[in-house]
């Protein structure tokens, strides 16, 4: 009996401790892996999951919905070689797949979810956003209206890109088209526009003489470098230009410019193709499922100028795109320069015959840069299109025999003038001034003593002869845009002055000019 009084008490107290309990049930969702293989998941039994909805699997890896069916969720794995059996437990975050964003990003090396590819600690970001985020409506885009200098003479005074446009860089395997992305966002070192660098499918050698090329001749400190190696599971490569552009909106909503480069969107094609495969959504034109103008045309969107009211910020898209023997009318290069505001179109022959960066300036076209164009470049590069096209169709009959016509050998002189100027080394930018002079030194003749081999000296000596002979000039362009009579006689009077040296076969070094 006396055994029995403290069961009895303990019983008591256990009943009126569940009386007093709140239960509150709590659904954990939790779903199955039922088939994986190719870097995607086939998971049963989470039937509430949305699309694009982060979900972690047993053995900690991620992957993210891609496609939703009534029965399965098609998910694409996001981390390298993880570990995923038949059967293992997968839980949904009840997040949608979300990029780190953030100052700490500047200057890293990152892979799309923010993990340091560069041998440093994490980036401490700030905050997280969708990596799929709507465009900017209508009503909150204002127009593009200020350049963004790509220091690239036959870029800013031909086809002029400006803040909030999206220009797609297009061209054959191996004619320059990263070169000319990457020296657009080394030029920015003089100004304050923040660049992001996306790889999708590169090699990481590539990327990494990217890297040291920004390092060395660029800002670095306002750059980020988003890689979705071609080593990384396709859902990565697959998010990487999504999670950049997240990166780019974090500045652009604080209303800072911003420069994106995207290298390169004909492989991020490929691989939106592979992951749609593997999930069996129906093939279309080449094997490319039916949304992948859709997928691009979302992703570019989001490249605008926003209004005054919404902080003036801007992205400025560079997507670059693979030809195929120069194959513009090919599917995703089609797409892409539909959704664009324009095209530098770089030529095969043009690179081989030496004449880098090869734009053809034929096919080229920038739709909304041109009104963008700093007045004092406008006011003199108006021309030099018009005379270039006149000159490459002439060049074309000079090979079938000799020209006896002087204002056409005239003509032809000066086309090759044109062609040598627009000719530029790699990480050799112009300023805007410099850019003035020469195509202002062009028009008025006084390049017309020099020989188009002497031209790269004379570019690669001018910027500094013009801050010795011409400051004033080059502080008023550079201030106001604008160019008055006196600054452009100025102007010429300094490239003529260095041009006579030439012009008598003599290269004058900086040191002897001063
Ligand atoms: N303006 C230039 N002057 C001199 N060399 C250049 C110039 N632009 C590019 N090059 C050289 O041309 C080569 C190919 O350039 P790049 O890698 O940029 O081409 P790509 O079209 O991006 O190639 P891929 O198809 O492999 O992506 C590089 O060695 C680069 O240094």
């Amino acid at each position: 009996m006396s055994d029995r009084a403290p069961l009895s008490n303990w019983l008591e107290e256990s009943r009126a401790k569940l009386a007093r309990a709140e239960l509150s049930p709590q659904a954990e969702p939790v779903g199955w892996v039922a088939r994986v293989a190719d870097g995607i998941v086939q998971i049963t039994g989470l039937p509430d999951a949305a699309l694009g909805a982060l979900l972690q699997l047993e053995s900690g890896a991620y992957a993210f919905a891609q496609s939703l069916d009534p029965e399965v969720i098609n998910a694409v794995l996001l981390d390298e070689g993880a570990a995923v059996e038949v059967g293992d437990r997968v839980s949904d975050t009840g997040e949608v797949l979300q990029a780190p964003v953030g100052e700490a990003l500047l200057g890293r090396v990152v892979d799309p979810l923010g993990r340091p590819l560069d041998g440093q600690p994490a980036p401490k970001t700030e905050a997280r956003l969708p990596i799929e985020r709507p465009a900017p409506e209508i009503i909150e885009r204002d127009l593009v209206a200020e350049p963004l200098e790509t220091g690239i003479l036959v870029v800013d005074s031909l086809f002029a890109l400006g803040r909030g446009q999206r220009e797609l860089i297009v061209g054959d395997h191996a004619t320059g088209k990263t070169s000319l992305g990457t020296d657009a966002i080394i030029n920015q070192k003089s100004s304050e526009v923040i660049c992001i660098y996306v790889a999708v499918g590169q090699r990481a050698s590539a990327v990494e003489r990217v890297v040291a090329a920004v390092r060395e001749h660029g800002a670095p400190e306002r750059s980020i470098f988003v890689a979705g190696l071609a080593s990384a599971p396709p859902g990565l490569q697959w998010i990487a230009p999504f999670a950049a552009m997240s990166m780019a909106e974090f500045f652009r909503d604080r209303g800072q410019d911003v420069l994106i480069v995207i290298d390169d969107l004909t492989l991020h094609a490929a691989t939106h193709r592979e992951l749609a495969l593997l999930t069996r959504e129906p093939p279309g034109r080449e094997a490319y499922p039916g949304d992948i103008f859709y997928l691009h045309a979302r992703l570019l969107e989001r490249a605008a100028k926003l209004s005054p009211e919404l902080g003036g910020g801007s992205i400025t898209a560079l997507p670059i795109a693979q030809t195929d023997a120069g194959n513009l009318s090919a599917y995703i290069p089609t797409n892409l320069i539909s959704i664009t505001d324009g095209q530098i179109v770089l030529n095969t022959h043009l690179f081989s015959a030496n004449q880098r960066p090869a734009v053809d300036v034929g096919l080229s076209v920038s739709r909304v840069g041109g009104k963008a164009q700093k007045p004092a470049l406008r006011a003199v590069s108006g021309r030099v299109r018009l005379d270039y096209a006149q000159f490459l169709e002439l060049e074309m009959f000079t090979r079938f025999g000799g020209i006896s016509n002087t204002r056409v050998k005239a003509q032809i002189t000066r086309g090759a003038r044109i062609r040598a100027l627009l000719t530029q080394p790699r990480y050799s930018g112009l300023r805007l001034a410099d850019q003035v002079a020469l195509l202002a030194a062009l028009a008025d003749g006084a390049l017309d003593a020099i020989s188009p081999e002497a031209i790269p000296e004379l570019r690669a000596q001018l910027p500094g002869w013009l801050d010795a002979q011409a400051t004033e000039a080059v502080g008023e362009v550079a201030q106001s845009g604008e160019l008055s009579d006196e600054c452009r006689a100025e102007l010429v009077a300094a490239v003529r002055a260095l041009a006579k040296g030439f012009a008598r076969g003599v290269v004058q070094s900086d040191e002897e000019d001063g």
